[in-house]
Formats: structure tokens, C-alpha cells, sequence
């Protein structure tokens, strides 16, 4: 395990937030205004006559939406009138941070782009892919095209707003292309739950004016996949290797990008036991897109209701990352920056390495680490050990997460960890502290799941408790107690 415990010393959380105008236009239509004039630092005379030898094209920028079939942008992409060329950039501003080369991640994005330009080929198409900076990527775009429009969809996280921004400024200065945005991550963004104005705060009324609002045309499928004859003809520009990026294979299996049906229509039943194949996996495939929030919600609704109000979170989390981007590096609520954590770093390290010697957290932290993934209710067992039990901030475990999960997403990762930190929107309340050894009885009474991942159990090696629970629940009561002045 590569963790280095100095790293979560003296960490500071740079604020990254940025605003972002963002003016809503009727769907079909692009939906993001234009930018600035031209400030004139290109000239228009040469920026025609360079125009006349290149090949006019829209650029479809495919980012967390890797497929072809029912996606938004690409869908008006290919509705336009001029040829589409489809575009990845494997962004080194991005990929440079990964310490580990053996990232998941980077190999399933890999996996999906190579299904992309198989398909493309069929098709006499081809995709771009290049491996840089995002502007470089764009200014060797501007030089070989003339560039009409880039079409996106949508991304809430606020690094990504400041890039489109500056993307979009540059592709109309350059090129007096216009840069338009799509809705497709998200069943619904703010401005159509917002409550007289404003976004919710709390789930549950927030998730009962979502399905107030739904209707079929919210969840229909945008069919791009049948106006593919529209991509720009090329022969094909060869897509460089996992390796030719500085990747590795990880040798995690992916799940199936195939929904079960069998488990959304028991999902309330079987979701919260972690042994069993009780809950879809379709986590990652919403993540990079490779699935559509429409075709799940097209499918599970009426099947089960508990799976689609788990959808209802993932659009909850994210149209709160959108509409308070301080929730990234900060307490949601502030009331809770007073809280001292304890931030012992070696209770950080058997965290990290389940060696805490309470089982289920150990189980799910081993299974994390040897595979990528966690089952969602043991998430919510190590998350409020960390935060409650060995009082350690929150952003700690929100970072080692980020660096491990398969399915890493700001914006659910973040509302799950303050969620359990008791900081959050609609937070559990501090003093609802669970016992990671009652949550082992109630859902892994026979240890079948704990057995699985911890080799060691009953072994010499195997730690003792590294915290008593009695005590640290009264520990934790009183620091949050202090912290709120009660
Ligand atoms: C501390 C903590 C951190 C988390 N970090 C992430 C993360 O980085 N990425 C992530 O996708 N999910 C995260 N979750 C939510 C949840 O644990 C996972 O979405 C789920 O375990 C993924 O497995 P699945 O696809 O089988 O989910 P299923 O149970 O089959 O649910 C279907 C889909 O609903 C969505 N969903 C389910 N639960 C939640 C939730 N609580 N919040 C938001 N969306 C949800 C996911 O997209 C999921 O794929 C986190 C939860 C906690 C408590």
C-alpha cells in the first residue's frame, strides 16, 4: 500500500471554488450562451483565409459520457448541419496526479474509448484521442479544422465549469466557434427542482419534488446512435496504448455495463447485505457514462422504487456539488468547523489498511483496497468509524476513497463522507453513532462477507480493537457537542 503517512500531516484544502454563469436553453437547442466577443488578439482576416483550406466540423468532446447511444450533446452534435469529429483527450492536468500507474480508472476509460472507435470504424470514422493538456489539445484543433461548435455535456465539478469556461473563450477567439452544453449526467438540474428559487438542502422533500416533476420525455432515450452516419469520414487515427500514456493494466475485473434487472426488482430486499449480489454495480458505468441515467431510470422505474430513489441521490449529490461548490473542500454546514479532529495518523494507517480489529470495517477497508470496490452500507460503517470513532476529519478518508474507488465521484463520495461525519446536507446526527460490531450482526450475522476478505480472522496477526467503543462514542459526543456549543 503506497499511502505515505506524512502526507495527511498538515493538509490544507485549497479553496477551488468558481461560479459559473449559465443561461438555460429549451432542449434540442443549444443550451449555453456565447461568450465574450473576440478581444482581438486573432485577426479576423487571417482567421478566414486559414479557414478556407481546412475542413469545416463540429467537435463532439466526449468526457464522463463514453458511449455513442443516448447522449444528449453528441445527439445535437450529429443534428447539426456541419460533420462531426468525435474527440477524447486524456488529460495529463489529470492523469499526472495519479501516483499509482496501475489505475483502475485510466485503464476502464481506456477499455470504452477503444470500444468507441471500434464502433466508429464501422462507420468509415475515426476518433481523435490525444494525450496532453486540454488546451494544447484545442489549439492543434483549431490549427488542423475549421471549427463550427463544440458540443459537451455537462460537468458540475467545479474544476471542470473553470475549464469549459476557458475552453469555450478560446475556441471563440480562435476560431469564432460557439461552445454548447447539454443536460445528460443528471436527470435534473437545480433550476428545475429549485424551491421558490433555491436549491433543496434536505433529501427527502428534494427526492418528492423530483418525482412530482418526472415525466417520460425527462427519461427518453436521445438517440444518437441512429444519426452515426453524420461523423466526419476519415480513415482511422490509431488510439495509443494504456502504455503510450504511462498506464498500466490494474487486473481488477469490471463489472458487467449490463443492468440486472433480477436485483433492481429485489434490490430493497438484498441491498443491504454485502455478501451477497444484492445491489446493480452500475456505479462506474454511471460514472464514465458508459450507461445513460435515462436508460436506468427508463428501466428501473416501476421495478423497484428503492433502487430509483438511489438514483434520486446520485442527482441529489451532484446538483449539490453544483449549487454550493464549497462543499468540496468544506464543511456543508458550517456550525461544524469548529470540530477538533484528533487526526492521529497511524489510526489513519490501520484505517487505511483494516487493521483497525473491528471486522466489518477491516472487511470493507480490504476489500477496497484489493478491489476497487465497497459494498454501500460497509462504506457507511467505515466512514462513521473514521469520522466518529477515531475522530479523524472527514477528508481524510474522502481522499483515500477518491484515490481507490473504481466509481470515485466527487460528488457522492463527498455527500456520502459528510453524510457520515454528521457535516453534511441531511447528515445523520452526531449523536446516531453506529456500532460497527451490531452492524456486523445485523448484516453479516454468519461472517460470510468478513470471511471473505479477512484471511487473517482469528489469527495471531490479526490486530486487537485499536479503539474501545464505549469510550470513543463518549469522545466523540463530547468533541461535537463542544463544537456546537451545547
Ligand atoms: C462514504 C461513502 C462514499 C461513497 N462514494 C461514492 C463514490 O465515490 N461514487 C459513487 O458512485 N457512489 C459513492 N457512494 C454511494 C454508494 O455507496 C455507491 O454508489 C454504491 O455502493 C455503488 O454500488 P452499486 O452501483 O452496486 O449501487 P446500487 O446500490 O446498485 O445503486 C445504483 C446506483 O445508484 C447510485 N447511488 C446509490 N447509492 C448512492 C448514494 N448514497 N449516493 C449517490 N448515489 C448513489 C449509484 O450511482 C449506484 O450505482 C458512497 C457512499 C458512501 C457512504
Amino acid at each position: 500500500m503506497s499511502q505515505n503517512k506524512n502526507q495527511y500531516k498538515k493538509e490544507e484544502y485549497p479553496l477551488k471554488t468558481s461560479k459559473r454563469k449559465r443561461e438555460a436553453f429549451e432542449e434540442g437547442q443549444a443550451e449555453s450562451k456565447m461568450i465574450e466577443e473576440d478581444d482581438g488578439k486573432s485577426s479576423k482576416k487571417q482567421q478566414d483565409k486559414n479557414a478556407k483550406q481546412k475542413r469545416k466540423v463540429s467537435i463532439f468532446w466526449f468526457r464522463r459520457d463514453l458511449r455513442l447511444n443516448d447522449n444528449t450533446a453528441l445527439y445535437n452534435a450529429l443534428k447539426s448541419q456541419n460533420e462531426v469529429v468525435p474527440l477524447f483527450i486524456f488529460d495529463t492536468e489529470i492523469l499526472d496526479k495519479l501516483e499509482d500507474k496501475k489505475d483502475a480508472r485510466v485503464e476502464f476509460i481506456h477499455l470504452y474509448i477503444m470500444k468507441i472507435q471500434e464502433q466508429l470504424k464501422q462507420v468509415g470514422s475515426t476518433l481523435i484521442v490525444k494525450h496532453g493538456t486540454v488546451d494544447n489539445a484545442f489549439k492543434e484543433l483549431v490549427s488542423e479544422f475549421d471549427i463550427q461548435s463544440v458540443y459537451v455535456n455537462r460537468d458540475y465539478e467545479s474544476s471542470a465549469k473553470q475549464r469549459d469556461e476557458r475552453i469555450k473563450k478560446y475556441v471563440k477567439q480562435s476560431a469564432n466557434a460557439e461552445f454548447y452544453d447539454f443536460k445528460d449526467q443528471v436527470i435534473f438540474e437545480a433550476s428545475s427542482t429549485n424551491k421558490d428559487g433555491s436549491p433543496y438542502k434536505v433529501f427527502t422533500p428534494y427526492s418528492k419534488k423530483w418525482l412530482s416533476i418526472l415525466t417520460s420525455e425527462d427519461y427518453s432515450c436521445r438517440p444518437s446512435e441512429s444519426l452515426m452516419e453524420k461523423f466526419w469520414k476519415s480513415p482511422e487515427r490509431k488510439v495509443m496504448s494504456l502504455e503510450e500514456i504511462g498506464f498500466e493494466k490494474a487486473g481488477i475485473p469490471f463489472p458487467s455495463v449490463e443492468l440486472n434487472e433480477k436485483i433492481v426488482k429485489n434490490y430493497d430486499k438484498t441491498r443491504d447485505t454485502p455478501s451477497i449480489e444484492g445491489t446493480t454495480r452500475m456505479s462506474v458505468h454511471l460514472r464514465f457514462g458508459t450507461v445513460s441515467i435515462r436508460d436506468l431510470v427508463r428501466r428501473s422505474k416501476g421495478l423497484n422504487a428503492t433502487y430509483l430513489n438511489e438514483l434520486i441521490w446520485r442527482d441529489f449529490y451532484m446538483m449539490i456539488l453544483d449549487q454550493f461548490p464549497h462543499v468540496e473542500n468544506n464543511n456543508f454546514k458550517p456550525a461544524y468547523d469548529k470540530l477538533v479532529w484528533r487526526n492521529n495518523v497511524d489510526e489513519f494507517m490501520a484505517w487505511c489498511e483494516g487493521k483497525t480489529g473491528y471486522h466489518l470495517v477491516d472487511a470493507g477497508m480490504r476489500q477496497l483496497n484489493q478491489t476497487g470496490y465497497m459494498h454501500n452500507r460497509v462504506r457507511m460503517v467505515v466512514a462513521s468509524f473514521l469520522t466518529k470513532h477515531l475522530l479523524i476529519d472527514w477528508k481524510w478518508g474522502e481522499r483515500y476513497f477518491a484515490s481507490k474507488l473504481l466509481d470515485y465521484d466527487l460528488s457522492a463520495n463527498n455527500g456520502g463522507w459528510q453524510w457520515a461525519a454528521g457535516t453534511g446536507t441531511d447528515a445523520q446526527p452526531y449523536f446516531r453513532i453506529f456500532n460497527p460490531d451490531s452492524q456486523q450482526k445485523k448484516f453479516d450475522p454468519n461472517y460470510t462477507y468478513i470471511k471473505t476478505w479477512i484471511k487473517d480472522l482469528n489469527t495471531k496477526t490479526y490486530p486487537k480493537p485499536i479503539v474501545d467503543h464505549k469510550l470513543a462514542r463518549e469522545r466523540c459526543l463530547q468533541a461535537f457537542k463542544k463544537a456546537l456549543g451545547q
